[in-house]
């Protein structure tokens, strides 16, 4: 206790003047009062200047003399409604500074003292750098239009600034340059800060060069069909037979993946009428189909009936018809399919809507460095350890002291002091590494006193997130060494987190959704979002059209019932299996690997291929889901985490609890990656990480993360909640999908097991046949084939499965992989439709 008060006093006596103001202002009670002072002493500013306006021209002879002299006079009294403070106030911004432009210091005082009182405004580095800009720009630009009125007025529109960097400019380009200055610095500053700018100026140049563009190619057609009318034919002839030329399957079939994605770059450079987007595709073919039909149909058809007569023509309408044209576009060699373009006008969060929080505090001062450098080998020399060297690193909230201990210093003995130094620097968390592996050191670390907050937006805004090649980034926080810390979920492959109530796993869980919501598109990544205690993450349902799976027919994207818990994890193995099927038919190894040949339209729609995104699955909440539904949800948990990795499918489950019960053998040996915030105990502590540490953390996102040996301390981000709300606006404010991703129902296995002796196949379903021939053609008797295929319910799906069983068309149920195909090609399948209906 007394060591502690000792020390306590010691460093506040230490602490410079300035530290001091810099704590005072921490408080919140002294920011309130400076900002309420500043708003106030704002409305005072803007009361003198206004005045000024109507009084100054009776004041000015007032402020000839000193500010001193001026102010201390009984005898000389203004007219200003804020008296000779705010008259000389008013005359040296207005006359002696910026002139009229001087108000923006009136609205920046105003701005920051409402940003002091808790007002949520723009940035004030943004808003100081904006005011200097326009001050300067409209203190020259009234300078140089009122230069003139310099000697007859009481008011410098300009001020003494804009009157004199006028006249310079005048002096140095002319009155036209400094004219034509303004105003392309005018122009300069809002191509540079307003979007919508740069467009509405090149609007009109672009309509006259696309109108021009038009009449040229008419003109063009026109007189080269008049020239060259029988070359014409002929050109078109040829084309007619290259386009009916017998089609490559591959590319016939590419036609049908390619739907939206036609290559978009190809109308920027060529003026041959290629599809782009669906809705230019149209507009161009339309135009051809205009263009082609007045040069050849009507104008030509009729003269060459009126002059020529002969069979020609007829042979040359129905060559120039537009569908050939048209065709023989979209034989041409498609891009890459991009998946992206399912929702091409989305727009990642931008930077802007993460806070910089306290940017300025967790500055470590030399003193305390060598002061807890001092005490470390004090209370080493105490038990005779002697030390070669001590150096530190500093990190946002933790400080590393590296020691390297004389020769014959045994290690287990400065681990052993860990207590005696806690003691001596009065300081909980303490950790020491002995040693720290790869380094040769021992590391021992100490909190800050005033540790610093890690915003989102540094570690987002980092070049390390931003330039990473991960599939799924995670940008966690900063390293002891104030590195940005990324780890790719898609390597990690499932991950753990445990943390006592109160210490940053919340955070933590919004910092990883956050990461991932910064770097991927909706058509890349779902979540599968399940969160128990029904608050944590409810806050994702605006998102839902974007970024989340959920069961057929659910309400709720946001998975809160144990029931429905148990049921989206089996859907989920549905799903896992049905993506090992597609790998297993597009010959690749993983889920990249995949993807890459879909991209690259090597896989065919057809066969039931698609592009698979990513989907993470986040259970907060782990130990409640365990205690009610145990088993249920253990098992397929863990056969997810056993399987799931190559098929793109990532979980993690975060456990206030990290005790043997929750996070069971089976558990742990499939989630490798392990976050752990502050525990409780030592014992928690070794059950999530395998080793004590967690439990000496100092809380508020302090944190260990092992990726199988090595541990790593890390300060989490920290991402408030309003700044994920602002972020699920941005991104649910944008086009989403029609729904949420829809997994693979599962109903307990109920709706695959009605006997194949039950079913009448005199009341088969209307799809029947046209679903056994999908089944036979992509020999996967697979329910949520059909569901998707036919965009049917499951309760339909399954029983038309069923009554593809009971004709012998697929196999019996076999869990959760898709039924056998008995029926091997279409040539079979007509023969047993035919005895069907027979
Ligand atoms: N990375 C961080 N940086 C700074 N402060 C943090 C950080 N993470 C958490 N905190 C502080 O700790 C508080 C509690 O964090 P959080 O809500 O994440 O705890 P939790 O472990 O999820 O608690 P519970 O399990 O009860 O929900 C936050 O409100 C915040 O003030």
């Amino acid at each position: 206790m007394s060591t502690g008060k000792k020390n306590k006093t010691g460093k506040k006596n230490r602490k410079s003047g300035l530290s001091k103001w810099e704590t005072n202002f921490k408080n919140f009670k002294f920011r309130f009062i400076t900002g309420l002072a500043l708003v106030a002493f704002s409305f005072y500013l803007a009361l003198a200047f206004l005045s000024f306006f109507f009084t100054g021209f009776a004041d000015r002879s007032k402020f000839d003399i000193a500010f001193w002299d001026f102010i201390k006079s009984a005898e000389i009294t203004v007219q200003n409604w804020t008296g000779k403070f705010g008259a000389w106030l008013a005359d040296t911004f207005i006359n002696d500074w910026f002139g009229v432009a001087s108000v923006s210091v009136v609205v920046l005082l105003f701005m920051t003292g409402i940003k002091l009182i808790g007002a949520k405004i723009m940035k004030l580095r943004k808003a100081f750098v904006h005011a200097a800009l326009i001050t300067i720009w409209t203190s020259v630009t009234l300078g140089f239009f009122f230069i003139d009125t310099i000697n007859d007025q009481y008011l410098l529109f300009g001020g003494a600034h804009g009157y004199f960097l006028s006249k310079w400019f005048q002096a140095a380009i002319g009155w036209a340059g400094t004219f034509i200055l303004i105003l392309i610095t005018l122009l300069a500053y809002f191509s540079f800060c307003f979007d919508w700018f740069i467009p509405l100026i090149s609007k009109p140049f672009q309509k006259k060069e696309a109108k021009s563009d038009q009449s040229e190619t008419e003109e063009s057609t026109e007189s080269e069909i008049n020239v060259n009318h029988q070359s014409k034919i002929r050109a078109e002839e040829e084309q007619f037979e290259k386009t009916h030329a017998p089609l490559d399957e591959d590319l016939s079939l590419d036609r049908a993946v390619s739907g939206l994605s036609e290559a978009a770059e190809s109308t920027a450079t060529s003026h041959t009428p290629v599809p782009s987007h669906p809705k230019e595709e149209k507009e161009i073919v339309i135009k051809d189909d205009e263009t082609l039909e007045m040069d050849f149909e009507p104008e030509n058809t009729d003269k060459s009936l009126e002059h020529k007569g002969d069979e020609d023509l007829e042979l040359k309408i129905e060559k120039a018809a537009t569908e050939e044209i048209s065709d023989h576009n979209e034989d041409r060699p498609l891009g890459d399919y991009d998946p992206t373009l399912d929702l091409s006008s989305y727009k990642l969060p931008t930077f802007d809507l993460l806070e910089e929080h306290d940017t300025d505090s967790g500055q470590v001062g030399e003193e305390e460095l060598i002061s807890n450098k001092n005490r470390i080998v004090k209370t080493l020399e105490d038990y005779k350890i002697q030390i070669k060297s001590i150096k530190a690193t500093v990190g946002p909230t933790i400080t590393l002291y590296e020691i390297v201990p004389a020769p014959g210093v045994r290690i287990s003995k400065i681990k052993n002091l860990e207590d005696d130094i806690a003691l001596s620097l009065a300081a909980l968390g303490i950790r020491i590494i002995a040693p720290i592996p790869g380094r040769g050191t021992i590391g021992i670390e100490v909190p800050n006193s005033e540790p610093e907050i890690v915003s989102m937006r540094t570690i987002i805004t980092s070049r390390k997130f931003q330039n990473s090649k991960f599939e799924l980034p995670i940008a966690f926080g900063k390293t002891i060494s104030n590195e940005t810390y990324v780890l790719d979920l898609a390597k990690a492959p499932h991950m753990l987190v445990a943390g006592a109530t109160g210490q940053g796993k919340s955070v933590g869980l919004n910092a990883i959704i956050t990461s991932l919501l910064y770097k991927k598109h909706p058509s890349q990544l779902k979540f599968v979002l399940v969160d128990p205690k029904k608050v944590e993450l409810n806050i994702y349902s605006k998102i839902e059209k974007h970024f989340l799976a959920k069961l057929p027919d659910e309400e709720e994207s946001i998975i809160t019932d144990v029931q429905r818990v148990v049921s989206t994890l089996h859907s989920l193995t549905i799903e896992m299996d049905e993506r090992y099927d597609l790998l297993k038919k597009a010959h690749a190894r993983n889920v990249k690997e995949y993807n890459h040949k879909f991209v690259k339209r090597q896989l065919n729609p057809e066969k039931g291929h698609r592009f698979l995104p990513y989907i993470v699955v986040i259970i907060d909440e782990f130990a409640d889901l365990i205690m009610t539904a145990g088993k249920d949800v253990e098992m397929p948990i863990a056969r997810i985490a056993q399987l799931a990795r190559a098929v793109g499918i990532h979980m993690i489950i975060a456990t206030q609890r990290p005790s043997t019960n929750i996070i069971t053998g089976v558990i742990k040996a499939n989630f490798p990656t392990r976050v752990a915030f502050k525990v409780a105990s030592m014992i928690d502590s070794r059950t999530i990480l395998d080793s004590p540490g967690a439990n000496q953390l100092i809380g508020r996102g302090d944190m260990l993360i092992t990726q199988g040996s090595d541990l790593v301390r890390v300060q989490c981000a920290f991402v408030d909640t309003p700044e994920v709300e602002q972020i699920n606006d941005y991104i649910g404010a944008q086009q989403g999908y029609p729904s949420a991703l829809i997994l693979p129902e599962y109903n307990g296995g109920d709706g695959e097991t009605a006997e194949p002796g039950e079913v009448d196949l005199s009341k088969r379903d209307p799809m029947f046949e046209e679903a056994a021939r999908i089944v036979v053609a992509n020999q996967s008797g697979s329910t949520s084939l059909i569901q998707r295929r036919f965009s049917i319910g499951y309760n339909r799906a399954g029983r038309i499965i069923d009554q593809l069983e009971a004709a012998g068309i697929v196999g019996p149920f076999e869990g959760s992989k898709a039924r056998q195909v008995l029926v091997p090609d279409e040539y079979e399948l007509e023969k047993v439709i035919d005895s069907i209906k027979g």
